[in-house]
């Protein structure tokens, strides 16, 4: 069940160092459009009536707001740091939303998320108190490494999770944890850690495994074909039906 009151927040301002494009990643062309676009109709599919508030470098001058399908959205502008960008958003929300509205925050170098897990994300914290994200169990084994990239231990992968986005916590514990963080100086990578730091202990929503964050040069074409796959499946449109 999708709830009454929730905001998006789809942090957009980053600079795609590692993909190394001509533009940041985001604007980088997947299925024949920008990864951005891909990444809002997923969401708004899942949401339709949810709220974004879309976080972009202030001096951005690749984004078309009319790449945006949700009726109600805001253009927030960016900080140094994926953490700044989102407590940016926040900020911006504090006279709109409740402390008991959630929030869900996804990374815009995520278009291959699937409706099934947008789906099932909201549907296990509707039991939660504290929120929680996908996530998926570790499946290789874990080398520790010296700056020589040479193995000093294998790690045990007991108990160890990749963290995805979405991210999905009630606005006013979100906003709290990421000040705290900020004001311990604290750099936190996703909002499940800063809520970590006050002691909570957000749950983790088995995901599907082509949730790729579009990081590195070949992300581009495996997401791509991770597309293709979902097409295959059912439930995602295939490319010759995208306009
Ligand atoms: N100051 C920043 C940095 C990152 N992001 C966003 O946070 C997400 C995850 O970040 P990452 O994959 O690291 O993206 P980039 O920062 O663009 O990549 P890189 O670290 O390679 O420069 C992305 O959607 C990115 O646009 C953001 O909104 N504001
Ligand atoms: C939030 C995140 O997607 C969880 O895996 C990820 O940490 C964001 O990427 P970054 O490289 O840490 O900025």
């Amino acid at each position: 069940m999708i709830p009454e009151a929730l905001w998006l927040i789809v942090p957009a301002a980053g600079q795609g160092r590692r993909m190394g494009g001509d533009r940041p990643k985001q604007y980088l062309s997947l299925a024949g459009r920008p990864v951005l676009v891909h990444t809002l109709e997923r969401l708004h599919r899942a949401y339709p009536r949810a709220s974004l508030r879309l976080c972009l470098a202030p001096d951005d001058p690749w984004f078309d707001p009319a790449w945006v399908p949700f009726e109600r959205w805001q253009r927030i502008a960016g900080g140094s740091e994926r953490a700044d960008s989102v407590l940016n958003a926040l900020e911006e929300l504090a006279n709109r939303a409740a402390a008991d509205d959630w929030v869900l925050v996804h990374d815009v170098a995520r278009p291959c998320v699937h409706p099934d897990d947008l789906q099932r994300l909201l549907e296990v914290l509707a039991e939660e108190p504290v929120g929680g994200l996908l996530a998926m169990p570790v499946a290789d084994t874990m080398k520790r490494a010296d700056a020589r990239g040479r193995v000093t231990a294998t790690e045990s992968r007991e108990g160890l999770w990749h963290a995805l986005t979405p991210q999905a916590f009630r606005y006013g514990l979100l906003r709290d944890a990421l000040h705290g963080a900020r004001e311990r100086g604290v750099r936190v990578t996703d909002e499940a850690s800063a809520i970590e730091a006050l002691g909570l202990a957000p749950r983790l929503v088995p995901a599907r495994r082509d949730n790729l964050k579009i990081t590195h040069p070949e992300d581009l074409s495996l997401a791509a074909r991770i597309f293709a796959v979902q097409a295959e499946e059912g439930k995602v449109p295939g490319a010759e039906t995208i306009p």
